[in-house]
């Protein structure tokens, strides 16, 4: 990772603390791939091979409280990157890291991204066993029971490890709730939830419950962390549950090193801007996005959020291929000159390289 140094030389790197949350576990963490050492391991191999790999390694890492957090400790020069989730294949885009992009105060406008990386993301309900009162009671069938108002329930790919009847409370990131519908609402039906700040804090907060009766969902790190027991693995809705992050960085407009080995690279790029439209006039989101078709610059994702200038006005975020440090058709510049005319705040977020198509090569 080439990284302009913090006072005493050495890069930090900010992600979701505390260890073992999935931002902790992210390869780019190490290089912006996956390191030699950890080929062919699973993923819960590579995450405790990187635990010990942080305490050698040239970066210091630096966990933080809150996606906020984490932009702010780049903005401030405090770490030199964050990790930050940005979408998930299962539940959609992270709306907190949105939020934070949409940047409404310019709080952060010296924050872009610079990369990108995938990770699959296998949850694990982790807690403490039933007294054995409680495990004597059969497991309940696993398979979700029609309703009025669900007539087609999804049944969970997994079952318990163990009874959860002494379970009272289920913490976790409100990003991983999403992920888990089936399983929870099998075995966990009514049960009352609690959003945390993290998987790994949710984990820290059941690992300190001396009432027994809380869960967390987390990785399998977090229950070796913590010392939890394993009550559930797998419990995600879909085997191919994936979860995307946004390397970010500052100042890199002004980083040279940084942009002549983007310009040089060899991989397929993507970058991000956001904007605003007056979309009280037909056709102005389609005119803007129309530009992308003009350049022949395939649009990847769209989202928006609430620009709160008034209701019902947004900002759209719009991802494409194609890099504003290696653009020798100037492709990426005419865009954004152009979207200036039809867009009434226009703010580039980065480019890096494409994650996705480059393991497509
Ligand atoms: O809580 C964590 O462990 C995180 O890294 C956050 C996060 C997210 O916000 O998407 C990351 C991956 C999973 O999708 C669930 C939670």
């Amino acid at each position: 990772m080439a990284a302009t140094s913090t006072s005493d030389g050495v890069p930090v790197v900010a992600y979701l603390g505390p260890q073992s949350s999935y931002t902790h576990q992210v390869p780019t963490l190490f290089h912006y791939e996956i390191p030699p050492w950890a080929t062919g391991l699973t993923s819960h191999e590579m995450a405790q091979a990187a635990l010990n790999y942080f305490e050698q390694s040239e970066y210091n890492y630096k966990p933080v409280r809150s996606i906020e957090a984490i932009f702010e400790a780049v903005q401030s020069g405090e770490a030199t990157r964050g990790v930050v989730p940005f979408e998930n294949s299962t539940n959609g885009a992270v709306i907190f890291t949105l939020e934070l992009l949409a940047d409404r105060h310019a709080w952060f406008k010296d924050v872009s991204v610079c990369g990108e990386a995938y990770l699959d993301v296998h949850h694990y309900l982790l807690g403490r066993t039933a007294p054995a009162s409680a495990t004597d009671s059969p497991l309940i069938s696993g398979t979700s029971t029609p309703t009025p108002t669900t007539p087609a329930p999804l049944n969970p790919r997994t079952k318990p490890l163990a009874s959860l009847r002494h379970v009272k409370r289920i913490y976790t990131h409100p990003q991983a709730f999403g992920q888990c519908e089936a399983f929870l609402g099998t075995y966990l039906k009514g049960v009352e939830r609690f959003e945390v700040d993290s998987t790994s804090r949710a984990a820290e907060m059941v690992a300190e419950d001396t009432t027994r009766s809380s869960v967390a969902i987390a990785s399998s790190l977090a229950a070796e962390i913590h010392g939890l027991d394993i009550l559930g693995e797998s419990i995600e809705d879909r085997a191919d549950n994936t979860t995307r992050f946004f390397v970010i960085r500052k100042d890199v407009e002004t980083d040279d090193d940084a942009i002549h080995a983007a310009a040089t690279a060899e991989g397929p790029t993507k970058s991000l801007v956001s904007f605003t439209i007056d979309h009280r006039e037909p056709g102005t989101l389609a005119s803007a996005l129309h530009c992308f078709k003009r350049y022949n610059l395939n649009l990847t994702s769209l989202n928006s959020r609430p620009s709160k200038l008034r209701p019902f006005h947004y900002i759209f975020f719009v991802e494409f291929w194609g890099s504003r440090w290696k653009d020798p058709y100037k492709e990426v510049d005419r865009v954004l000159e152009d979207l200036k005319g039809h867009t009434q705040s226009l703010r580039w977020l980065g480019s890096w390289e494409d994650q996705l198509r480059m393991k497509e090569m």
